[in-house]
């Protein structure tokens, strides 16, 4: 049975001051069914780490280096998340694919590092929407899972995140039909590479402009384990909801 994860994405939002809406979180749900991560900027990990220390929530990254340590200004490697508090990291995120031209390769590089440190990588893939409306999405789908997810991960070290370009930050989001699509889709690739029982166990979450006014029909979809959320994880009023979504589905 795979837990349920909701998952925040802060991106580049939040100084100090952010770190209330992590305390709100915490005091608001201690118990929930699902695992609960924030990945906030990385100046702030080392900080909610402590204060979601012993508490049901998990702190992430959002991005680190392939290599362990080195001439690599202004990167932070996998063992420095793991150090500063972090259990998680997101890798190949659309917007660091589009910002620093990150490939496949490169993706698979940082899990195997993400990993080898001891950290949960969590590999975003998705379309455009030019590649959806071409027809090509299941193809892009399956050229970056198998680029971007490198050989020999175990289903308890690896999450798949979906998140359509076109549906990040938009308000726009795929019908169910179509997450339901990709899901099942990534899941059967996911076997038929690890085999049923790792692929079986990896979870996919679905992301791009989920709220807490359609997490609910969301999570219904099948092989969906749970969300990648960007704005709506900023504040605990608005990310609470997407919780108890989950804990329901
Ligand atoms: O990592 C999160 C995703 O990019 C989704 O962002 P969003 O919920 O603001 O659309």
């Amino acid at each position: 049975m795979r837990r349920k994860l909701a998952a925040g994405n802060w991106k580049m939002n939040g100084t100090g001051a952010a770190l209330t809406e992590l305390s709100a979180l915490i005091a608001a749900d201690p118990a929930p069914k699902s695992e609960i991560l924030i990945c906030p900027p990385a100046p702030l990990i080392h900080r909610a780490a402590e204060i979601a220390s012993e508490t049901c929530v998990r702190i992430g990254g959002q991005d680190c280096h392939a290599a362990h340590a080195g001439a690599h200004t202004g990167d932070v490697s996998a063992e420095m998340l793991l150090d500063a508090g972090a259990a998680y990291v997101i890798l190949g995120h659309s917007e660091r694919r589009s910002d620093y031209a990150e490939s496949d390769a490169l993706v698979r590089d940082k899990t195997e590092a993400a990993i080898g440190a001891g950290l949960t990588a969590i590999v975003c893939v998705g379309e455009t929407l030019d590649q959806r409306e071409g027809g090509a999405t299941l193809d892009i789908i399956a050229g970056q899972l198998a680029g971007s997810v490198p050989a020999g991960i175990t289903g308890d070290t690896l999450v798949i995140a979906y998140e359509p370009v076109w549906a990040i930050g938009t308000g726009l989001v795929p019908s169910l039909g179509q997450i339901g699509e990709v899901h099942d889709f990534m899941r059967e690739k996911l076997e038929a590479r690890f085999g049923a029982e790792t692929g079986n166990a990896i979870r996919l979450l679905y992301g791009g402009s989920v709220k807490g006014s359609n997490a609910a029909e969301i999570f219904s979809v099948s092989n969906v384990d749970g969300a990648l959320v960007g704005g709506a994880s900023l504040s605990a009023q608005d990310f609470l909801p997407i919780i108890s979504a989950l804990d329901a589905a």
